[in-house]
């Protein structure tokens, strides 16, 4: 059966409300899309990435009513914001699918350094001798297939071949899909603690643990304010953009313990010496930065 697709480009402060008035029109699938390869890289700091554009779709199984309802939209539009102009809405006619899940099919099986895939939950695992990673990403951010991302699996994956990891205790400060914690655990630690702001972060966290056998105490999730002040960790790990890196320097410097190992990431290569000089500030030795695809990542350590 063909579907109709109605798509807008909108505020994201702006897109609660098309979404309820797409949905009062009998949506059967409502998608939000951040234009994610391009986000503002410096919001205020301490908060979350920001996009200046969300992409709202729409998918109805109604195909006759398309003029009415765009129509009655565009009131609905007018009552809820007087003097606001209704966002453009496209409208297309698409094949059968399943459009919920239709970005599935660009997430394929990615090998990350010597002994770790990530595997999206749906696959086959290629190499079913490997270390295998289940993943579902959900809402939430982490598939692997972003540079930071992959420079911080990389960052994992060199510590347990240099036997760095096994038995130690890992915190991932903005876990979002729990990928980083997870290959932790998968490649030798002994346990994780994911924080994030974001409560789909860490529902998506839980459910990826649970695919991949993960117990339940060895993976806690909180969100930052629930963890006791006092916890410190052999390896900490941050994936979550330059001014949050900077403004919480002290505080993530803080969770390094003595000779423990730290991995930033989230960071422009126009940024990563603002950064280095923030962390160096809180008493640790960073590296050279790492580059890829123009995203670095900065490692430090906590002398003994
Ligand atoms: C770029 S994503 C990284 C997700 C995952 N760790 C990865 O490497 O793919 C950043 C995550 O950090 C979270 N975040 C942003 N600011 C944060 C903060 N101050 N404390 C904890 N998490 C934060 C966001 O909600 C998001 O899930």
């Amino acid at each position: 059966m063909p579907w109709l697709q109605l798509k807008a480009r909108i505020a994201p402060e702006q897109a609660e409300l098309l979404e309820e008035l797409l949905l009062a029109e009998g949506a059967t699938a409502i998608t939000l899309q951040d234009a994610e390869d391009d986000p503002l890289f410096e919001p205020e700091r301490g908060t979350t990435p920001l996009w200046d554009e969300t992409v709202l779709t729409g998918l109805y199984d109604d195909l006759e009513g398309l003029s009415a309802m765009l129509e009655r939209l565009g009131a609905a539009w007018a009552e809820a914001m007087p003097g606001e102009p209704c966002p453009e809405i496209e409208h297309e006619l698409l094949d059968d699918r399943d459009w919920e899940r239709a970005w599935m099919d660009d997430f394929k099986p990615l090998r990350m350094g010597q002994r770790l895939w990530i595997v999206p939950s749906w696959h086959e695992a290629p190499d079913p001798e490997a270390v295998n990673l289940l993943l579902d990403p959900g809402l939430a951010f982490g598939t692997g297939t972003h540079p930071t991302t992959a420079l911080c699996l990389a960052w994992l994956d060199r510590l347990a071949v240099d036997g760095e990891l096994q038995g130690r205790r890992v915190l991932d400060v903005g876990c979002g899909s729990g990928i980083l914690a997870i290959a932790g655990l998968r490649l030798g630690a002994d346990a994780a603690v994911g924080t994030d702001i974001d409560p789909q972060a860490l529902s998506a966290s839980r459910d990826n643990a649970e695919r991949n056998g993960v117990a339940e105490q060895a993976f806690a999730l909180y969100y930052p304010e629930q963890l006791e002040t006092s916890a410190r960790f052999p390896v900490v790990i941050a994936n979550i953009l330059a001014g949050p890196l900077v403004e919480l320097a002290d505080e993530i410097a803080a969770r390094v313990a003595p000779g423990g190992r730290l991995a930033l990431s989230g960071i422009l290569e126009t940024q990563a010496e603002e950064v280095r000089e923030a962390y160096e500030d809180q008493g640790l030795i960073m590296d050279e930065p790492d580059v890829r695809e123009g995203w670095v990542r900065l490692d430090g350590r906590r002398p003994d």
